[in-house]
């Protein structure tokens, strides 16, 4: 069964090694393990409904609890110490894009906020209930049914609450794949991909998914509005794109049509270690740019190498590889980048050996598939290391950006630095790692992780976690980021937005939202500051 106040499936445990925790206590002190609330505890807590009887909606108190929030830490913070504040009225479930409409006159009719939820894995607080208003979540997760298969066109049609294994065992049964793995994938659905403009771990090859999505429906409080597929057109402004990154302001995605491929003949993962970062940044720029058909790269900064080889066990085999390492000129400050390799097995290689050689200038050592396919097999499993971690007295909180070449590393160093100063100023190291998760010709996304320890009350976490989520934003905004790359926006990173859009931006996306639901009723408070 799911976890209703962390990560993942509670049958499935990811421990954290006696090396791994003696070396998080070197890094930020041995943690203290909080006091969790009990379920019970945290039911009681739901208030009476306020909602008008409806045959789809649920309003007991458990439904409620495991739809009240997502996954950022202010959300666990909530679920963890419980103190669970606004939780919807409802859950409802709809079954068709009938059933939606329905609850979109519903709520227009009783002045009813509605927060469309797809797997509830949004990071940036897209699912708070609003404080003092009737809401009801709708939850998209009984839409799932592969609608349409066009082999022809390569175009699949899903209901949108698909999640990411069911969308993948339809295709795949077909001889198909999406090709999206956002480290979410085993809990986040199509919808919530769209409305989140999300990227997948091989957005090198597949793209993000922007250029996956290619029509749909959405139910809006103002009507339908369908998107038609087209292989290119010139007519005007793409409607998709006010669709993508919406995060349920304009309406709810019922159906979504998005490019699919035949599942790859081959595929492999390879690790190549570097000196130090310069290195290793001047190398993934150059294999970016020369444009080869890689899936993957994904490059890690010194210290986030050295958490993954800590975290790996193995400590044997690990001393082998840093000593063989260390002979080739990979010592301290080495960085580790994974090269994903995807599709027929002549290209794939011949691709795999090109970005090779352009690791060789840069003294790149390649060593093989095993960290590859570590990697590969863990991709989805390292996710609840969050869950050990917190039972061990720390939190792990990431926030991600993109810039352009020139200030990558000026925005690694700006964001780890605004860490380790606002966890300084409450008196706790915060041990702060990074990589370039997706990369571009232009530039990359620059991912950060924080570890650091729990105070073990709310408020002073929530303190915490205040300090840093705003000190790393400023650095973000500063160093001329965006405020998210693939996490979106929320109610998080809405204060930061009109950075990037400008007021005319701003007040643009706001009177289009007017318009199309005159009510505000569509997940208010999140997106716009
Ligand atoms: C451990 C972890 C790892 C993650 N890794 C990645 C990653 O690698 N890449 C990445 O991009 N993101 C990642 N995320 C963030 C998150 O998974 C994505 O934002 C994802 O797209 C959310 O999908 P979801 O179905 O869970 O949506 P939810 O969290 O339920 O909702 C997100 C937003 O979408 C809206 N929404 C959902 N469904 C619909 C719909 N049908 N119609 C209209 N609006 C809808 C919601 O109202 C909300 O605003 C990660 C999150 C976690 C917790």
């Amino acid at each position: 069964m799911r976890r209703w106040n962390g990560w993942g499936d509670d049958a499935v445990e990811f421990a954290l090694n006696d090396e791994a925790l003696a070396f998080l206590a070197q890094r930020v002190g041995a943690g203290k393990p909080a006091a969790d609330a009990g379920y019970e505890q945290a039911c009681a807590q739901i208030q009476e409904s306020r909602l008008p009887p409806h045959r789809l909606i649920d309003t007991s108190p458990e439904v409620r609890l495991r739809n009240a929030l997502g996954q950022s830490l202010p959300d666990w913070l909530r679920l963890r110490y419980g103190v669970i504040g606004a939780a919807p009225d409802g859950v409802a479930y709809p079954e068709s894009a009938q059933d939606v409409r329905d609850l979109l006159d519903y709520a227009q009719q009783f002045g009813v906020a509605l927060i469309p939820q797809g797997g509830g894995t949004s990071v940036a607080g897209h699912l708070t209930a609003p404080a003092g208003l009737p809401s009801l979540t709708v939850n998209m997760t009984r839409m799932r049914q592969l609608l349409y298969l066009d082999t022809e066109s390569q175009l699949a049609t899903f209901g949108a609450g698909v999640l990411g294994p069911d969308l993948e065992a339809q295709l795949r049964a077909r001889g198909y794949t999406l090709g999206h793995f956002p480290q979410s994938f085993e809990y986040s659905t199509l919808g919530g991909w769209v409305a989140a403009r999300s990227s997948g771990q091989q957005s090198l090859r597949y793209g993000r998914i922007e250029q996956m999505f290619r029509g749909g429906s959405l139910e809006t409080p103002s009507g339908t509005l369908h998107l038609p597929t087209f292989p290119a057109s010139a007519a005007g402004p793409d409607l998709r794109e006010i669709v993508l990154g919406s995060e349920g302001r304009l309406g709810i995605l019922t159906e979504a049509t998005v490019r699919v491929t035949p599942v790859p003949a081959y595929e492999a993962f390879h690790a190549v270690f570097f000196p130090d970062w310069r290195s290793a940044e001047t190398a993934v720029r150059q294999i970016v740019q020369a444009g080869l058909s890689l899936s993957m790269l994904r490059l890690s900064n010194p210290l986030e190498t050295t958490t993954m080889l800590a975290l790996a066990g193995h400590k044997k085999l690990i001393g082998l590889l840093e000593g063989y390492l260390s002979l080739r000129g990979c010592k301290e400050g080495k960085c580790m980048l994974m090269i994903g390799v995807s599709g027929r097995k002549s290209l794939a290689r011949t691709a795999l050996r090109e970005a090779l050689a352009l690791t060789l200038p840069q003294g790149g050592v390649h060593v093989g598939r095993y960290m590859g396919d570590k990697w590969k097999q863990n991709r989805f499993r390292n996710v609840y290391l969050r869950n050990a971690a917190w039972s061990h007295g720390y939190a792990i909180d990431t926030v991600e950006t993109a810039v352009d070449w020139p200030r990558v590393e000026i925005m690694m160093r700006s964001v780890e630095a605004a860490a380790n100063a606002a966890l300084g100023a409450h008196g706790e190291q915060v041990h702060t790692y990074t990589h370039l998760s997706h990369l571009y010709a232009q530039g990359a996304s620059v991912y950060t992780t924080f570890v650091y320890r729990l105070a073990g009350d709310y408020e002073s976490d929530l303190a915490r976690w205040k300090s840093l989520k705003k000190a790393v934003s400023m650095a973000i905004v500063e160093n001329g980021g965006t405020i998210s790359h693939q996490h979106g926006v929320g109610s998080d990173h809405a204060p930061y937005l009109a950075a990037e859009k400008g007021q005319l931006g701003i007040s643009s996306l706001r009177a289009l939202f007017e318009h199309v639901d005159p009510q505000g009723i569509m997940n208010p408070g999140k997106l716009l500051p």
